[in-house]
């Protein structure tokens, strides 16, 4: 938590979804609605092809859609892409760029994430930027070294609280089971407000810095009440209302 910060819980579907999931949806939504948007705000970012689906549904309650990625171009010959405008047009209010598996899977590399966090402003959404180090970046000690590397080359210099997101999701914690200790993440989430704020100056203050990685009910209280922790990227236990429902509920927990 951080004072000043209202909370955001955000769920990433990946590639997981089709319409008959979107019964989930609809049970968030009306989670939100009988209350739980007091102690934070919402977010479920889901497959492309379910995004206008999932805006209509969830534009009767507190909670918003968002899209998992997006080109850094506006449209084009780019075939099987999406641009951040098209999120927008379906519905859209921010996007994830830079999502460990993409940097993976897709050879995205921060100057690439950086362009894609510019294009998600230039449609109008908030940027959701993912950082985070592997597992062999961790047991060489390079933690923060990575993640200072990371914010340098993957976040624009005029990014603000209102448009952008950070989000540290250690690469070895997501989908493992496996978290890092609140210490470690006390550790982590100071270095990115003291990086931000080098970079940033007054607008980092102000900036969410969500955890991601193996998130659940059973140990949201402990992660997101460490300081410096605005909110949750929560991938797996998104995909089932009442899970991701419970790690909301952590918030009535968290003082
Ligand atoms: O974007 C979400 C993260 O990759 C976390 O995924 P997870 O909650 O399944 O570990």
């Amino acid at each position: 938590m951080t004072p000043g910060i209202r909370p955001l819980v955000a769920g990433n579907w990946k590639m997981n979804g089709t319409s008959a999931s979107l019964n989930e949806l609809r049970m968030i939504g009306n989670g939100f609605m009988s209350g739980l948007d007091a102690e934070t705000e919402a977010l479920v970012c889901v497959p492309a092809t379910l995004l206008a689906h999932a805006a209509e549904i969830l534009s009767r309650t507190p909670v918003r859609a968002g899209g998992e990625d997006c080109h850094t171009k506006e449209s084009g010959a780019h075939t099987g892409c999406i641009s951040a405008e098209m999120l927008k047009d379906a519905g859209a209010s921010h996007v994830i760029v830079g999502h460990s598996e993409r940097r993976a899977d897709n050879n995205e590399d921060d100057a690439i994430v950086q362009a894609k966090a510019s294009a998600a402003w230039r449609a109008g959404l908030v940027a959701i930027i993912c950082i985070g180090e592997t597992r062999a970046e961790r047991e060489a000690g390079a933690t923060l070294d990575v993640l200072s590397r990371q914010i340098a080359g993957s976040v624009p210099p005029n990014a603000t609280a209102s448009n952008t997101v950070i989000a540290y999701e250690p690469v070895w914690a997501i989908g493992t089971g496996l978290t890092p200790t609140a210490a470690d993440v006390t550790e982590a989430h100071a270095h990115i407000r003291e990086k931000l704020s080098e970079k940033l100056g007054s607008a980092a203050a102000k900036m969410r810095i969500l955890y991601g990685g193996s998130v659940k009910p059973s140990n949201a209280v402990e992660l997101l009440g460490v300081k410096n922790v605005d909110g949750a990227l929560v991938g797996g236990a998104s995909l089932k209302a009442a899970d991701f429902l419970g790690i909301a509920e952590a918030y009535r927990n968290i003082s």
